[in-house]
């Protein structure tokens, strides 16, 4: 195993701060350690392995000599940086949707699709928040029963909009308790027209809406889903996907409601709960006479995806429903970008194929 010189990009955020808990408690060897965010925080000193540590404005320069580059701070900072990173022979695992749809770069879910890291040429992406949990609990399925539809309802955290959009709902809350009035500039979307109370509310928006009536979340949700399972086609017609987005008044951990109907119509309840129970990174929780089932209070700060409600339809053979919860900043952005780079160092793909560079 290779010692690394690893940057984090977004460093101060809500996905960067757990990047650096991820990466300290990661398999990988880190030689050097370099914090990056925007000129405004420049100066920040944060611990790393209980070490203090400057962060430091990102340019082009900051990758010279770095041999892995996480970034988190925005689509547009990848777009300028991540070819800056590579050129200079870094690995890039990029956290934002900025290349998700580029065919020439992997989606990965390590659990799920492991072997698209194969194809990478320096810049790995990893998927959307609420992408990631659903595939999390429906790989199992689809390789015991085949998988053919799927109908999915999220109720997302706030962290997932960033940092600022939590402080705006815990502000809104107190305000609100105290009888004040409060104005949002945040939610639903930071950049859109309008915006909404979230405190003791439920926003049927995350991103912004497409001229189809979906909102591009939802569109991220079946694409990508698509692009994981289905080879690498985000176009797929194996896998019927739809999806509808919520925003709920929960800090951390996304809840998803999903649909799922499958090829084999001799599933059971028993082998969906097994499958889920034997794999990696899911975690079952699924007793209804003892009231276990997943909630997000408990699957924060954890890295796996929880699993329980597993039933069938009454009234479609072969259709089921679960319920599924996992940290999306662990899970759902930071943990998952790390575990991309652990199997890129066990499976020695830690490093620039030469023709890209
Ligand atoms: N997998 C997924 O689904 C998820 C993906 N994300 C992605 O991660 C990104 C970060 O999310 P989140 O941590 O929640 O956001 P935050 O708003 O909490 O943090 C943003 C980070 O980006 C940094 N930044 C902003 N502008 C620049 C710049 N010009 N150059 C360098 N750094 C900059 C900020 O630094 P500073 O302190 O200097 O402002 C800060 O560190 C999102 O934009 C999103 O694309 C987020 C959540 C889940
Ligand atoms: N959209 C997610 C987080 C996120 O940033 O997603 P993406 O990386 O796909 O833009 C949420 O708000 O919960």
């Amino acid at each position: 195993m290779s010692e690394y010189n690893v940057a984090i990009v977004g460093a101060t955020g809500a996905v960067g701060t757990r990047m650096i808990q991820m990466v300290e408690q990661s398999t990988l060897k880190v030689k050097t350690i370099k914090l990056l965010a925007s000129k405004h925080s420049a100066g920040t000193v944060l611990k790393f392995k209980g070490q203090d540590t400057v962060v430091e404005e990102t340019t082009p320069e900051s990758f010279t000599g770095i041999d892995l580059a996480l970034f988190s701070a925005g689509g547009a900072v990848s777009k300028q940086f991540a070819p800056e990173a590579i050129k200079r022979g870094a690995v890039v695992v990029d956290n934002t949707s900025a290349f998700r749809m580029d065919p020439n770069v992997p989606l990965v879910v390590p659990e799920v699709n492991a072997e698209a890291l194969n194809e990478h040429q320096g810049l790995i992406a990893n998927p959307n928040c609420s992408t990631i949990q659903m595939v999390m609990a429906l790989e199992p399925i689809r390789e015991r029963y085949g998988l053919s539809r799927v109908i999915v309802t999220t109720l997302q955290a706030v962290s997932g909009a960033g940092n600022r959009a939590v402080q705006e709902t815990l502000d809104e809350s107190q305000a609100y308790l105290d009888g004040k009035t409060y104005t949002p500039k945040i939610m639903p979307v930071r950049g859109d027209k309008k915006h909404y109370q979230q405190a003791f509310n439920v926003l049927p928006q995350i991103d912004v809406f497409e001229e189809d009536g979906y909102t591009h979340e939802e569109w991220k949700m079946i694409h990508e889903t698509k692009k994981i399972m289905c080879g690498g086609d985000m176009n797929s017609n194996d896998i019927q996907v739809t999806a509808t987005c919520s925003r709920v008044p929960v800090p951390i951990a996304h809840c998803e409601s999903v649909y799922f109907e499958v090829l084999d119509k001799h599933a059971t309840v028993a082998g969906i709960q097994d499958a889920i129970a034997n794999f990696d990174g899911d975690v079952l929780q699924d007793d209804p006479a003892e009231q276990l089932y997943p909630q997000p209070i408990t699957a924060q700060g954890r890295r796996e995806t929880f699993v329980g409600r597993i039933r069938p339809d009454q009234e479609n053979k072969g259709a089921f429903h679960l319920w599924n919860v996992a940290d999306n900043l662990l899970k759902g952005a930071a943990w998952n970008s790390v575990e991309i780079a652990e199997y890129l160092d066990k499976m020695d793909l830690l490093h620039v194929p030469s023709a890209a560079e």
